[in-house]
């Protein structure tokens, strides 16, 4: 069985217990095993099934119960079996949401890291920028780069601590390591999406 988690960046595979991942511009296999995926990308759900006719879309199994209107398939999977937390998925956007007592409370998106990296050049180049892990939040920046990773930090902890005030915070995705880095109260867990996949994969016995 192989699972996939298909964002609006990358097609993010576990095969084997080994983490593979395409970006969605690049070719994607036709895979000899059977694959069961989840999808925030219409598109990019058309070409794996191009190249993999019967693999098997399991958002129709997800029974994730909110008010919240148009909720991610990815973040009702991400916060499926949690009690009291808030979950962020730091990827193309970062998807942060609050759990309490079982109930989804709702949650906001945020500019992932990346699309910042990618903006604020384009007001000018002098603000193009590699992301440095390593930088003093608390100091006003008195140079250009730190001026741009001070303020894209900030923008992104700030509304996530408001909400996190006496909970524990999960990270997930690609930028989530990095990002959880920032917080005290936090775990960073890579498979989220894939456990949960499975969790309800084996619940609703739809494996052969
Ligand atoms: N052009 C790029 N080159 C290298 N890494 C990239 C590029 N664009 C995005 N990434 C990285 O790819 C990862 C995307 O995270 P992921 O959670 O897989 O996104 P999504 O679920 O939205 O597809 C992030 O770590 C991001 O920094
Ligand atoms: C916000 C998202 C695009 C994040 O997906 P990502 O590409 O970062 O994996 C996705 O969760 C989504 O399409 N959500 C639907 C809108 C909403 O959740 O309000
Ligand atoms: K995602």
């Amino acid at each position: 069985m192989i699972l996939c988690d298909i964002g609006n960046t990358t097609y993010h595979f576990l095969i084997k217990g080994k983490h593979k991942k395409y970006f969605l511009d690049e070719k994607v296999p036709p895979f000899d095993d059977e694959v069961y995926f989840v999808s925030v990308n219409e598109k990019a759900s058309k070409k794996l099934i191009k190249k993999n006719p019967h693999a098997k879309n399991i958002n129709k199994l997800l029974n994730f119960q909110t008010s919240y209107l148009g909720l991610g398939i990815d973040r009702a999977l991400a916060c499926s079996f949690q009690d009291n937390c808030v979950i962020v998925d730091a990827g193309s956007a970062i998807t942060v949401d609050v759990m309490e007592e079982g109930n989804h409370k709702g949650g906001f998106i945020l500019l992932g890291l990346r699309r910042f990296m990618k903006s604020y050049p384009k007001i000018s180049k002098k603000l193009k920028f590699e992301f440095e892990k390593e930088i003093n939040l608390d100091k006003i920046p008195l140079r250009t780069k730190d001026a741009i990773q001070y303020a894209m930090l900030k923008s992104i902890i700030l509304p996530i601590k408001e909400v996190s005030l006496n909970k524990n915070i999960i990270f997930t995705g690609g930028d989530g390591l990095a990002l959880s880095k920032y917080f005290e109260n936090s775990t960073y867990k890579k498979d989220l999406i894939f456990e949960n996949m499975k969790r309800i994969i084996d619940a609703n016995n739809c494996i052969a």
